[in-house]
């Protein structure tokens, strides 16, 4: 039985991880509704990666519960949580350098491959079905993102802006609910930067797949955010739309004051 809200697809509940005396995420609990943006933002060290780490399966939290859709995600490993339906895209980027678009893309679809080489060879005409259903799915990803012209080539030739859009991607290949995106425009110049908002923001309108979004492009968050949740030494601060977040005099002082003038960078 689930006690779950309708309207949320993944419910946080006072989920506390900690590393021999470092308290990494402390008792932090939000949800995020179908369709929805929500970012999760905080100087260095405060605990975004390790949430994301604890959401995919990669640590145990300590205490608290990840429900998705209703089920619990805590305890299941990586793989399970994948096949679940919760994709996450890296901070550095994790694709097969020397495989092209498509083949990382087809990697993605991994979780929907039921029919191995054996199994292939006995039900020809099922696995033959599944391939074509497979390449497929990942021919609407191509199109959806503007990957054709570099379909063919290996990912490690490509322009770092474009691998990244690749990674993206090789999560939607995978028809995620929930998509993680760790620093999406890390690392991109101006116009690499738009084209992933442009994409990003695609994902939730059309596709209407939640994504959390961790990334210190403040301008970037605020405009794409539809709510922001705002850590600091693994504790939320503040959880609100992106206007009440900003006006926040808590959040200036821990973050956004430091970020303005660290983070912010040039325009
Ligand atoms: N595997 C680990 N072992 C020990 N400590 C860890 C581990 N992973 C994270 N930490 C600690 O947990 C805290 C939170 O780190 P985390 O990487 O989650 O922060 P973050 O907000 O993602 O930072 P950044 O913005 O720099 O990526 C830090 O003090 C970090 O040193």
């Amino acid at each position: 039985m689930s006690l779950a809200n309708e309207g949320n697809v993944l419910e946080v509940e006072d989920v506390t991880l900690a590393f021999d005396g470092v308290t990494a995420v402390d008792g932090v609990s939000f949800h995020v509704a179908a369709g929805e943006l929500f970012a999760i933002i905080g100087p260095n060290g405060a605990g975004k990666t390790s949430i994301f780490n604890v959401l995919s399966g990669v640590y145990r939290p300590q205490r608290g519960s990840v429900r998705f859709r209703g089920e619990e995600v805590l305890g299941r490993r990586p793989h399970r949580i994948a096949a679940m339906g919760i994709a996450r895209t890296f901070q550095n980027i994790e694709l097969f350098a020397h495989l092209t678009v498509v083949e990382n893309l087809m990697l993605g679809r991994h979780n929907h491959m039921r029919y191995g080489a054996l199994a292939a060879f006995a039900w020809v005409g099922r696995a033959r079905r599944e391939e074509l259903a497979n390449r497929a799915a990942v021919e609407e990803v191509i199109d959806f993102l503007e990957l054709e012209q570099w379909r063919r080539l290996p990912v490690g030739l490509l322009p770092y802006g474009v691998q990244k859009r690749v990674e993206l991607g090789r999560a939607l290949a995978m028809e995620p609910k929930v998509l993680l995106l760790d620093e999406p425009v890390a690392g991109m110049n101006v116009e690499e930067t738009e084209d992933m908002a442009r994409f990003v923001l695609d994902v939730r309108d059309e596709l209407g797949i939640a994504m959390i979004m961790v990334e210190h492009d403040m301008g970037l968050v605020m405009d794409l955010a539809d709510r922001v949740m705002v850590l600091d030494f693994g504790k939320p601060i503040r959880t609100g739309t992106p206007a009440e977040v900003q006006r926040d005099p808590d959040v200036v002082r821990a973050y956004l004051g430091e970020a303005h003038q660290s983070v912010g960078g040039p325009a």
